[in-house]
């Protein structure tokens, strides 16, 4: 089945053994930035993994820029132009930022280190520091660094500004939004409603394994009900710690 957009999920459904965790999803992503929103639990990190392909689908479709990668490697997806940001950062301890870049350094990318280290001088600064002595924040920037270097088209990141301190998160906030506006597609997923509502163009709130709404980040930032109904968030109360407000 050929589709217009970038990213096209039909009746997605993923189970962790008997446990049935998507339930349907359907989900377009094109080159512009679409936030995910839900509750804990509720299925963004496995949406996340089954795009990826480090969990199998166990019915419906993924396709990526035309292609069925339904049942693509991991691999594969990143060499079609998939980049992820996974929950956590996973930074190796004992790299250095410049081995972390290098590792994954591909002939013929629109990023190199010396682009990423023009674009992010604080880690040229610590280019020869361990994973493990970066802050959050640093840790951060080279995860979405690292994932820069396969030059995606579609740059997954999932809960990006979880754990960051507030000046921080507005740094990553402005560098996605940077990406997005350079056309790269983006779909983050968010427990901080703010971060989505300064990036994000549309949101997808999962609630239970299911897309139940997709709709301008602006209406629902507007729309207290929804959010409390779909999210849990009465009015002024923010969803995570690291929030910008
Ligand atoms: N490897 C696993 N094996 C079994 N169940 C899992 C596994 N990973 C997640 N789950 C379950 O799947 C459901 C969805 O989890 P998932 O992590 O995708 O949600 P989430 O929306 O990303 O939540 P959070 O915001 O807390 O990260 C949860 O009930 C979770 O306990």
């Amino acid at each position: 089945m050929a589709t217009e957009s970038l990213l096209s999920i039909r009746d997605l459904q993923v189970h962790y053994g008997t446990s049935h965790v998507l339930h349907g999803v359907n989900l377009d992503v094109d080159r512009i930035s679409l936030g995910m929103l839900g509750r804990n639990g509720m299925g963004k990190t496995t949406l996340c993994a089954a795009i990826m392909g480090l969990v199998p689908a166990t019915g419906g479709s993924i396709h990526f820029d035309g292609q069925n990668i339904t049942d693509a490697t991991p691999e594969k997806r990143a060499q079609l132009g998939i980049g992820y940001v996974p929950q956590g950062r996973r930074i190796f301890r004992s790299l250095t930022v410049e081995e972390h870049l290098r590792m994954m350094q591909r002939k013929g990318s629109a990023w190199t280190v010396d682009r990423v280290f023009d674009t992010f001088t604080r880690l040229r600064e610590r280019r020869r520091n361990l994973g493990d002595q970066l802050s959050g924040g640093e840790q951060q920037m080279l995860a979405i660094s690292r994932a820069l270097m396969l030059d995606p088209k579609l740059l997954v990141l999932d809960e990006p500004t979880e754990g960051l301190a507030p000046a921080i998160v507005s740094d990553v906030i402005d560098l996605v939004a940077r990406l997005s506006a350079d056309g790269m597609g983006i779909l983050l997923v968010e427990q901080n409603i703010h971060a989505a509502f300064a990036v994000a163009q549309n949101v997808a709130i999962m609630v239970n394994g299911e897309i139940v709404e997709t709709l301008p980040a602006a209406d629902l930032e507007g729309d207290t009900e929804l959010q409390k109904r779909h999210l849990g968030i009465e009015p002024g109360q923010v969803m995570a710690e690291g929030d910008i407000t």
